[in-house]
């Protein structure tokens, strides 16, 4: 189990890290999110051991995490690191990359090994190629099986998709998280992604300039957004007052709606008037101003620039949020 108790940290004089607490329990998988400049990668290298914490503590089971002042290496054996800087030796392969930390006493095991690894980020037809040589998403990808080799207890994770190809990522995100849930490993993955946090995080946190404004499940966390910043943090979103779906509660509440719990409904008397549809593929993202304020929705066809429409906002959206 990770315990972070009361942790604060600054680089110089402006707070980064502001009392933050959280425990994660082991085989736990957990996304931190929040806006750029929130202090994600921070949080992961004060985990790592890489920052000296200025209030705080962190424990992994019975083992106090402590920074450079007290480690001259940092990261004990049973945590790794990866980040976008993350180190390979530039002249050797791929395989002997991801093999350069196991044992050399039973060969086979070893060969077995980087296989397996190869197959999860999916390089088998580079095992021989000289990292040097490959593309930037591809370095990053044998720098996952190299942070995995030698199964970590905890594995703390910086954007680990972002430099590689949507074609990849799905199937890539898909592999490393059922391997290390059939392994127990507990991971953090600090992520701009939606579909790494929705589809993958048991657990997330998010970050606003150094604080933990929400820790929750995940899904509970975008079905019930506590906020505009959290509901934001998942794509667009609408704050609109529940008065205007529902006269009869003639109340102050604020809703915060995703595009696709707003419906287009011609007998409705909110109107707005259409802005932009932005393709998407399976839909358009229909931009409209509602009472000077523009609203997000999702609509199969194409809507034409100034065309009235109607809205009303989906039973389901207006049953979870009431
Ligand atoms: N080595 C450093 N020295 C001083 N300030 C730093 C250092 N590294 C980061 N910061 C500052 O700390 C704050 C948090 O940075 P951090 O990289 O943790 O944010 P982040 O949430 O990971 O951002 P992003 O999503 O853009 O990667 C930022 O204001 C950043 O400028």
């Amino acid at each position: 189990m990770l315990n972070v108790n009361n942790v604060s940290f600054a680089y110089d004089t402006t707070p980064i890290l502001k009392n933050i607490s959280f425990t994660i329990k082991k085989g736990q998988h957990i996304a931190v999110i929040g806006a750029s400049g929130c202090g994600k990668s921070t949080l992961l290298k004060v985990i790592y051991g890489l920052l000296d914490v200025d209030e705080g503590s962190l424990f992994w089971n019975d083992t106090q995490i402590l920074g450079p002042a007290y480690n001259l290496i940092p990261g004990e054996a049973y945590m790794k690191h990866l980040s976008q800087g993350s180190e390979l030796q530039s002249f050797e392969t791929v395989a002997e990359n991801i093999g350069q930390y196991l044992s050399n006493f039973e060969p086979d095991l070893k060969r077995g090994r980087v296989q397996e690894l190869l197959d999860i980020v999916e390089m088998t037809a580079f095992a021989q190629t000289k990292v040097t040589n490959l593309s930037g998403g591809q370095k990053q990808r044998v720098a996952l099986a190299k942070v995995l080799a030698k199964k970590p207890e905890l594995l703390l994770l910086d954007e680990p998709f972002g430099n590689i190809d949507n074609f990849r990522r799905s199937s890539l995100r898909r592999n490393l998280f059922s391997y290390l849930k059939r392994n127990k490993i507990t991971s953090i993955t600090a992520t701009h992604d939606k579909t790494d946090i929705l589809s993958f995080a048991d657990e997330t946190l998010v970050i606003q300039e150094g604080m933990i404004v929400a820790n929750a499940k995940t899904q509970e966390l975008y079905l019930q957004p506590k906020s505009y910043y959290v509901a934001s943090l998942f794509g667009e979103v609408n704050q609109l007052p529940l008065s205007i779906f529902r006269p009869d509660l003639s109340n102050e509440t604020q809703l915060l709606v995703y595009p696709h719990e707003l419906l287009i409904d011609e007998a409705s008397a909110i109107k707005a008037v259409v802005k932009k549809s932005h393709f998407q593929g399976s839909h358009y993202l229909v931009e409209a101003v509602w009472n000077e304020q523009i609203v997000f929705l999702e609509n199969k066809e194409n809507l034409s620039k100034n065309k009235e429409i109607g809205i009303q906002i989906s039973p389901e959206a207006i049953a979870l949020r009431t």
